[in-house]
């Protein structure tokens, strides 16, 4: 288990070399498998990582995305993250991907987490999975200290449940089984206080800071 941290000298930097690593792990992989998958974060850090990743130069229809992690609400929500996917990777050159949306438009995540674990298992193990992380130590929707977080880092979990902890709309995240196997796994986090975050969750439980479970071989990519 190697835990590698990369600090680059600012953000563009970061998100140049990160786009251009993750560019070039899925076109190794297609180069010995027929498809690959890439599991991404929304939120507001990995904007600029779409960016520059939307127009590699690789064969992105053999290539199925999918988010760590969705709000329920539609699409055209600003707190979606299929809208940030929208706006800044599913264009260019990776217009051409398979995007599994974990918004169902089901009135509840609960309806549709059942679907959506079938239709992500196929994409197992994530070819290449990118995490961010708050500055409570929340990765995906997995948010410290609650009873659905325990359930959701369980081995035996489901692939996909539906999130009912967190003040704003439900959610519905990917849990342990689904994102620990990945084959290349990235952390993306910006500023000192979640860098500072990043080294109390080294030694704290899972339950407690959920990005503790995915530190096992990762790269952290960080940037002031
Ligand atoms: O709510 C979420 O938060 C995390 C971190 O987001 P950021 O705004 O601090 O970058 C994100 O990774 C997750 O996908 C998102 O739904």
């Amino acid at each position: 288990m190697t835990l590698e941290f990369v600090e680059y000298p600012d953000r563009e930097m970061l998100s140049l070399s990160l786009a251009n690593r993750i560019a070039g792990q899925l076109a190794q992989h297609l180069r010995t498998n027929p498809t690959a998958s890439l599991c991404v974060p929304g939120g507001t850090t990995p904007g600029p990582v779409f960016d520059t990743l939307s127009g590699s130069d690789l064969d992105w229809s053999q290539v199925s995305v999918i988010l760590n992690d969705e709000r329920w609400v539609d699409g055209e929500h600003v707190r979606s993250n299929s809208r940030l996917l929208h706006r800044h990777l599913l264009t260019g050159n990776a217009a051409a991907a398979s995007y599994i949306d974990l918004y169902t438009g089901d009135a509840r995540p609960e309806d549709a987490s059942e679907r959506l674990s079938a239709a992500i298992r196929p994409l197992l193990p994530l070819t290449v999975l990118l995490l961010g992380m708050g500055t409570d130590m929340h990765t995906a929707s997995l948010f410290p200290g609650s009873d659905e977080t325990a359930l959701a880092l369980m081995p035996d979990a489901p692939l996909v449940m539906a999130v009912r902890s967190v003040k704003d709309e439900p959610r519905i995240t990917l849990t342990a089984p689904a994102l620990q196997k990945a084959i290349h796994t990235h952390l993306m986090i910006t500023g000192a206080d979640k860098r500072a975050a990043l080294e109390r969750a080294q030694a704290m439980d899972p339950k407690d800071a959920p990005i503790r479970a995915f530190l096992g071989d990762i790269t952290v990519h960080w940037a002031e």
